[in-house]
């Protein structure tokens, strides 16, 4: 499992993820969109949903980190022990999960969730945080790797327009587990940012795999006309 935490260092993990009702959201879709971020330079590939990860595995050779959504509010990133076994039967070698303090569904703390998921599954895991205090706690838990995803995606942080690389910076001179910089990171400039203030890797989703955001910035800056000559 070490040499999966090697093959991340200093590399592009992205996340090829579709939502609901999406027309990409299909494991078919998904595989090839995996396959072409590959060829592309990605080192391994984050994805969602048993069913999706299951068939990359069977299609790619690079590492997965896994998860499974199950709703939108609190706890929603592999909320259960439950949802993180099915993601590591599933074939993912890393299982990311909520990393924060709040209540778990299921009503184990983090620290039990990995133990016992540890005891099934011979898997890495990474803890999805909103905060520097959320990664020291996590990596007291046992986190193999901590990941910044989740900071603006908490009732008790701020979404600010880019990353947030400040918390990368914190938890890498704090901690000695790996820490992955995750969330809006929208330019190449911004990713390799996080490398020099200390991330293992990046993790990019939406600004590659999500063509109907992308296409609607481009809409939005095109509407917006400021450009334009009036
Ligand atoms: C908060 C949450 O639900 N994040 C999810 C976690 O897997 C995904 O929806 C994100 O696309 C992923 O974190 C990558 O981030 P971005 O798409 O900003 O590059």
């Amino acid at each position: 499992m070490d040499e999966v935490i090697e093959r991340l260092r200093g590399g592009l993990v992205v996340s090829c993820q579709a939502y609901g009702g999406e027309p990409m959201n299909d494991a078919e879709t998904m595989t090839r969109v995996a396959q072409a971020v590959v060829a592309g330079g990605a080192v391994a590939v984050r994805a969602q949903g048993p069913g999706h990860l299951r068939r990359m595995r069977a299609e790619l050779d690079v590492p997965l980190v896994g998860l499974w959504k199950d709703g939108h509010d609190d706890v929603f990133i592999t909320p259960t022990l439950e949802h993180a076994a099915a993601v590591a039967e599933a074939g993912a070698e890393v299982v990311a999960l909520d990393g924060t303090d709040r209540c778990r569904p299921d009503g184990l703390d983090l620290a039990e969730t990995i133990r016992r998921l540890r005891e099934r599954h011979p898997v890495l895991v990474m803890a999805d945080v909103s905060t520097f205090e959320e990664g020291v706690l996590a990596a007291e838990a046992g986190a193999d790797l901590v990941g910044t995803t989740l900071s603006g995606y908490t009732a008790y942080t701020v979404k600010t327009p880019g990353p947030d690389l400040d918390l990368v910076e914190r938890l890498a001179g704090a901690l000695s587990v790996p820490i992955v910089a995750e969330g809006r990171y929208h330019t190449p400039d911004q990713a390799a940012e996080a490398l020099e203030r200390g991330a293992h890797c990046v993790v990019v989703g939406t600004a590659i795999t999500h063509p109907a955001t992308i296409t609607s910035w481009f809409a939005a800056a095109l509407e917006t006309g400021d450009r334009r000559a009036t």
